[in-house]
């Protein structure tokens, strides 16, 4: 254990981010000290090991805010001033409008410097809290004008310690990025998720992986997102005009599908799509640095295990796994990225050794 961040880190709000941002902490050996207006969600972190109660003369170094959104500026001010000698920063979806409040609180901005992972769970509490939640996830820092590189520097090693990468943005470029790769992405999933309610059983009851991808975050929490959409809406809204527009033409070219171009039309959404698709860095399967294997499993402990020893003990490196499974199906579908040049060699082996591939 060889943390980069002295402790004690104060984290105020132990739900899933503050509580994983504890445990992931606590794993380092950094000392954690926790706060939270409800008594029941502080014992439940304290329970699951996220940190301890702070003593007298406890004095944090640093502390991360990890409160709903609206309640960020009005937290962020009062820990400013009750710790007058620490680094404050928060994990909030949106980066821009809690710094104009915070500043309007007449707070002194010159020891906040906000950030933000890009990791979550569509559920809250500690309950859900994980160690590794942010491991090889971005987590994006904003600093702003009075922001000094030092301040900079300590917290990217907290970043660091919780297992996340780093990258700089301005608060700006922040929100209007969370727009188009987080926000309207939700309101996309909910949307579509919203057309189950009236849907057929039958219909719901053979649905595939597809839909599950399509919908997976449709679970989040409407009052986290109420918040999290209202505090972006200026970046949001043209995000989500441009979708609306793509509707449109969309359903106009299927109305009038045997009109000139109206095929192409759609063609050319689809073609969109898989180029947009192909830019997301580590996407599974579209990673154009890897090949990949699907390898069918049975549904029962240990075979995923059993699975990825082999593929250890043949000497291949796993680059990235993607696992499906529908419930009530008997078999998992494993599929496995591997650099190009070993895959066949993976194909051949695993064959040998009794795996089904798939392709
Ligand atoms: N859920 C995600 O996937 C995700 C991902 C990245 C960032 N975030 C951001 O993290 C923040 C926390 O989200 P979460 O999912 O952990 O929520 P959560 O509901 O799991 O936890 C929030 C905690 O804050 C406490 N709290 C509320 N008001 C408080 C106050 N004034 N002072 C002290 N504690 C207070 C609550 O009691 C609760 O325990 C939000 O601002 C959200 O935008 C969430
Ligand atoms: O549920 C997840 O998997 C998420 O990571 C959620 C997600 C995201 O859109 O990436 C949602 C909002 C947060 O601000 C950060 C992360």
């Amino acid at each position: 254990m060889n943390a980069r961040t002295a402790g004690p880190v104060l984290v105020v709000g132990t739900g899933l981010l503050g509580a994983s941002v504890g445990l992931a902490l606590r794993a380092e050996g950094v000392d954690v000290l926790l706060a939270d207006v409800s008594p029941t969600a502080l014992d439940l972190a304290v329970d699951y090991g996220a940190g301890r109660l702070p003593a007298p003369g406890d004095e944090p170094a640093l502390v991360v805010v990890a409160v709903p959104p609206d309640q960020i500026p009005e937290t962020v001010a009062r820990v400013l001033a009750h710790h007058p000698g620490a680094l404050v920063t928060d994990v909030g979806s949106v980066k821009q409008q809690p710094l104009e409040a915070l500043r309007a609180l007449g707070a002194d901005d010159s020891r906040y410097l906000g950030s933000h992972p890009l990791a979550g769970r569509e559920r809250g509490g500690a309950i859900s809290a994980r160690a590794d939640l942010f491991l090889a996830r971005p987590w994006v820092l904003t600093p702003h004008e009075r922001t000094t590189p030092a301040q900079v520097r300590v917290l990217e090693d907290l970043v660091l310690d919780l297992g996340a990468t780093p990258v700089r943005l301005s608060p700006e470029e922040h929100d209007a990025s969370v727009a188009v790769i987080s926000h309207v992405p939700q309101l996309i999933a909910s949307l579509m998720a919203a057309r189950l309610v009236d849907a057929p059983s039958a219909a719901v009851g053979i649905a595939g992986q597809g839909l599950r991808d399509v919908t997976r975050i449709a679970a989040s929490s409407p009052e986290l997102w109420v918040q999290i959409l209202g505090a972006n809406a200026d970046a949001v809204v043209p995000v989500l005009e441009a979708v609306g527009s793509d509707l449109a033409g969309l359903v106009e070219a299927l109305r009038g599908q045997h009109r000139p171009g109206a095929r192409r039309a759609v063609a050319e959404v689809l073609a969109a799509g898989n180029a947009g698709v192909s830019r997301l860095p580590g996407k599974h399967g579209q990673d154009a640095r890897f090949a990949s294997l699907v390898v069918l499993i049975d549904d029962r402990p240990g075979q995923l295990a059993a699975l990825l020893t082999e593929i250890g003990e043949v000497g291949v490196n796993l680059e990235d796994l993607r696992l499906e499974h529908s419930p009530g199906a008997q078999i998992g579908i494993v599929e496995v990225a591997v650099l190009p040049e070993v895959r066949d060699r993976l194909e051949r082996e695993l064959t040998e050794r009794g795996w089904r591939i798939a392709g």
